[in-house]
């Protein structure tokens, strides 16, 4: 007989999703308990990406790091150089003969969590990307056509006005992980490199390189709608996802997986479109970058092989396209694998709900070069911080976009060089 629920093994997955997203979490682990009957995976909210990834730092050196922590994709540098306190992907399957195959996974979610080999070292759980989310309401009572959304910076900007003068929408734009969206992807979009070395790919060596004339452009470009009162800051990190919902945000910029809370929450006409891009940086945007996070295999004394099979059984669970294509259908996050985005299609999921192609559709968008297929930095999330304060700075006019973003780069390089230097012991 199958042993009673409260009597198996526990596997501990710590994770950083909250309201629906939590939910959801808790349902992939009831239908993994539920189809097998040697251990129980129980999940456990540590509170946001950086914390979470702080706590299960802090627990590997206490001895006690959880079986499975999510980690933020900005984290993958410094997991990577983790060393010991973690069982990469390729090692799990070695230790357990439990295989993953990592041609099953999309190509831009895999590589940013594989080694230079093609050797997975993280496994793809939760993948996003940015979109813009607008408010179709407000769109119409601006005189702006919802189902035509802008498409470009200087399209943005009018849309903006419009939104102030004619709705009187009291926020015109705002962002979520104004980093992720304004920086990082806004390099992708433009085929322009974040750090030398292929974006930290190619070595720890790397070097930010930011601060070049159209991520200035950009900023300032923030900068004068700001001073303007069309563009309202919404915080660091994740903070911005809490303005739109409220209804009176014209354009929004957020991850695709808010779909699931902004559906709970807003009440109103909502949609979500492509990202825009500056046709005077690049005729045409390439792919944007994935965000979200990827699960990893922490390491604990006395952890025996029973465990590391377990989670490795756990693992291939959620790489099955029906679970995958579940999640990614109750989230907004993008199937991982080819089979759960193929399975997804096949149900009519894309036809039934419009929109909801769109961060497949920009991730796809253009061509993959190394300045789009991600980024590889130690210690990114703290540079993440840097750039927002730099940018906070210039937003209470303390200092320029260009000085803003030679301090960040300057400040971001040390960082490097410390998480370098550690690294080469
Ligand atoms: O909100 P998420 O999960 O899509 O993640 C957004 C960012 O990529 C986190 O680094």
């Amino acid at each position: 007989a199958p042993a009673r629920a409260q009597d198996r093994p526990v596997v501990t997955f710590w994770h950083a999703m909250s309201g629906p997203l939590g939910e959801e979490v808790k349902k992939v682990c009831d239908a993994f308990n539920a189809a097998q009957s040697a251990v129980t995976v129980a999940p456990v909210f540590k509170g946001t990406y950086g914390e979470t990834m702080t706590a299960a730092i802090a627990a590997f050196r206490a001895g006690q790091a959880p079986h499975l922590v999510q980690v933020f994709e900005v984290g993958t540098g410094s997991m990577l150089g983790a060393g010991p306190a973690v069982r990469q992907v390729w090692q799990l399957a070695q230790e357990t003969g439990i295989a993953f195959d990592p041609a099953a996974y999309m190509p831009a979610v895999r590589s940013y969590y594989s080694l230079p080999d093609g050797s997975m070292a993280a496994m793809p759980f939760n993948s996003s990307t940015p979109v813009m989310w607008l408010n179709a309401d407000l769109f119409e009572r601006a005189g702006l056509d919802p189902a035509a959304p802008p498409a470009t910076w200087q399209e943005v900007a009018a849309a903006a006005d419009a939104l102030k003068t004619k709705a009187s929408a009291k926020v015109a734009m705002t962002t979520a992980w104004p980093t992720w969206v304004m920086m990082e992807n806004f390099g992708a979009l433009h085929d322009l490199p974040y750090a030398t070395k292929a974006n930290g790919f190619e070595g720890l060596d790397a070097e930010l390189v930011f601060n070049a004339p159209p991520y200035v452009a950009q900023i300032q470009r923030l900068l004068d709608m700001a001073k303007a009162g069309t563009f309202t800051y919404g915080g660091r990190g994740a903070a911005g996802d809490q303005i739109f919902p409220v209804g009176e945000t014209g354009l929004s910029f957020n991850s695709s997986a808010v779909r699931a809370a902004f559906s709970r929450d807003a009440k109103f006409r909502f949609a979500a479109a492509l990202l825009p891009y500056d046709p005077s940086v690049r005729a045409s945007p390439n792919n944007s970058i994935i965000g979200g996070a990827s699960l990893w295999t922490m390491t604990a004394p006395r952890r025996t092989p029973a465990e590391y099979k377990a989670v490795a059984d756990f693992l291939k669970f959620i790489s099955q396209p029906d679970s995958d294509a579940r999640w990614s259908k109750a989230t907004g996050y993008v199937p991982v694998t080819l089979a759960g985005a193929g399975l997804s299609l096949a149900q009519g999921y894309y036809a039934r709900t419009p929109g909801a192609d769109i961060a497949i559709r920009q991730l796809n968008r253009g061509a993959v070069t190394e300045n789009s297929k991600g980024l590889r930095l130690g210690r990114l999330p703290e540079i993440r911080t840097i750039i927002e304060e730099e940018f906070e700075a210039a937003l209470q006019g303390r200092q320029g976009a260009q000085a803003a973003l030679d301090s960040a780069v300057a400040r971001g390089n040390k960082v490097l060089r410390e998480f370098e230097k550690s690294m080469r012991g």
